[in-house]
């Protein structure tokens, strides 16, 4: 009986040395930089066997105790965590490290390896072929589309009483149905009737919770223990319904095209920041350009619409729940939206948001706090330098994003909800390069702008009729990290109608 057993540690012992070998230049060069002991096989992995909330503190501890640049062995994976800002600046932007990291493949499981957790040849022409779509020129199109479904929000909302409620579940609805025809090219009526919409709405989330396990959880990283999991189940039933969602968006587009006129089909040799652009969707430029086979499709499609209103609406819930904390901040940024627009419920333009200097430091303030990216990897393609070490070939880079934006080193009170550190005064005396929220170099956000303004659209028209309040404080707020920052409690507020 015992036979077996020895086999087993016989085969591990054997496949852990052959490992030791093929990698020794990469372990010599690791035993430079400081981190916590490691075992065989495992490395720093039963670290992180506790609950998501306690991930935040470990890292934490570990940086506190290890300085700016450290080392966690994940298994056989080498992860270098660099939290000086100056060092990740020059990391960050360097081609040398062009690729997603190794955990991103738990992702690309769901998204396919395209635009947002793939690499290389196949993510550089997807980011490529997507780009015209989201310049600062291209997204002024949108605006009417955004206040349109802002206007329907605000309907919903007028008929909420003053009782709590979680505001996320309106407004990403809100962000689902403007994703929805303005990157994926569809009418308010064909977005309506998509299959599983509301579904995949309100899944998203425990979807990225089964991702963000398997990213940071070593016994789910071993495929059959995950595919006995129900985290496995619930992914495969995710991705049934993802798949009939986006084969249904594809569809209406392939019927659109079947129709294209010479002009409009010339915009694919189009790479300018121009607002023509936007007259072929990022659905249409994926069909167009003959480049994607039909998983990749359908995969891609799922991507651009999950990477643009889940984030949206995560941040505008954080947005207006900071305000209804903090209602000395909701006043003053009141006053600048009645200064701006005045009581007229009208739609909202670029130039009106230009004048809301307010409004963009308490948007700042929102991103440090809950980032998106809240950790980010990448693959270091060759060895890297850096002031206090240089990072092995084949290691990855870790970018503790959401803890850079707490570093005491930075930020004064870094746990405090402040939007004057990001008044001119305050910003100028900062290290630029500790504030990163959409991260940076070509891998960067590529929808910043789109996501800036809706989320400011969202926010000032909710604020400029309602004021907001919450049966919790700051202090009550919990969140923790599954790729992006989540509240433990949801969004409570309650409505308040304001007098005219
Ligand atoms: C408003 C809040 C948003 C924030 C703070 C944010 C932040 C980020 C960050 C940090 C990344 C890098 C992720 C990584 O390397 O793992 C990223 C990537 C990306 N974001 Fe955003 N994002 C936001 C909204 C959006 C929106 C609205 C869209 C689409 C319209 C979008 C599209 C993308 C795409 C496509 C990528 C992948 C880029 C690439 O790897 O080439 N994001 N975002």
């Amino acid at each position: 009986m015992i036979w077996p057993l020895y086999f087993i540690i016989g085969a591990l012992s054997a496949f852990w040395l052959v490992w030791r070998y093929q990698n020794r230049r990469m372990i010599a060069m690791a035993s430079k930089i400081v981190g916590p002991p490691a075992i065989p096989l495992l490395g720093n992995a039963l670290l992180f066997m506790g609950q998501p909330e306690q991930f935040v503190k470990l890292l934490r501890d570990l940086t506190t105790k290890y300085g700016s640049v450290f080392k966690l062995w994940l298994g056989p994976d080498l992860n270098i965590v660099v939290s000086d800002p100056d060092d990740l600046k020059v990391l960050l932007a360097t081609p040398k490290t062009n690729s997603k990291g190794p955990q991103y493949k738990y992702m690309a499981d769901l998204l396919g390896g395209g635009i947002l957790s793939g690499s290389g040849p196949t993510w550089r022409k997807h980011r490529k072929i997507a780009t015209p779509n989201y310049g600062k020129r291209a997204i002024e199109t949108y605006s009417e589309v955004f206040n349109k479904e802002v206007n329907i929000l605000m309907e919903k909302l007028r008929i909420k009483n003053s009782e709590p409620f979680d505001i996320y579940y309106d407004i990403v609805r809100c962000t689902s149905f403007t994703v929805c025809q303005t990157l994926m090219g569809l009418t308010r009526e064909e977005a309506t009737t998509l299959p599983h919409l509301e579904e995949i709405i309100d899944k998203t989330q425990c979807e990225y919770d089964v991702i963000f396990q398997r990213m940071t959880k070593w016994y789910l990283q071993i495929d059959p223990v995950f595919w006995a999991s129900k985290q496995h189940s619930e992914q495969k039933r995710f991705m049934s319904i993802m798949e009939e969602f986006s084969e249904k968006i594809l569809q209406h587009r392939l019927e659109k095209l079947k129709n294209l006129d010479d002009s409009k089909r010339d915009l694919m040799n189009s790479e300018d920041d121009a607002v023509i652009n936007t007259q072929l969707s990022v659905i249409d430029r994926f069909i167009l350009s003959q480049e994607l086979d039909q998983d990749e499709l359908v995969k891609e499609t799922f991507t651009i619409f999950t990477s643009s209103q889940e984030a949206s609406a995560k941040i505008s819930s954080f947005l207006l729940l900071m305000m209804a904390y903090h209602p000395e901040c909701q006043a003053k940024l009141y006053d600048e939206i009645k200064t701006v627009i005045g009581n007229d419920d009208r739609c909202l333009t670029d130039k009106d948001l230009k004048k809301m200097p307010y409004l963009e430091m308490v948007f700042k303030e929102v991103l440090r706090l809950f980032p998106i990216g809240a950790i980010l990897q990448r693959t270091v393609n060759e060895d890297i330098e850096i002031s206090s070490c240089t990072l092995p070939a084949g290691s990855s880079l870790v970018a503790p994003i959401y803890h850079l934006h707490r570093d005491p080193r930075f930020w004064t009170k870094p746990e405090y909800f402040d939007p004057e550190r990001f008044n001119p005064e305050n910003t100028n005396n900062r290290n630029p390069n500790a504030y990163v929220p959409f991260s940076l170099g070509p891998m960067d956000c590529l929808g910043r702008f789109f996501g800036t303004k809706l989320v400011k659209t969202i926010c000032v028209r909710v604020l400029r009729e309602f004021e907001l309040t919450s049966p919790e404080t700051y202090d009550d707020l919990r969140v923790f990290i599954s790729v992006s920052v989540v509240s433990r409690n949801g969004f409570p507020v309650s409505l308040h109608r304001r007098k005219k």
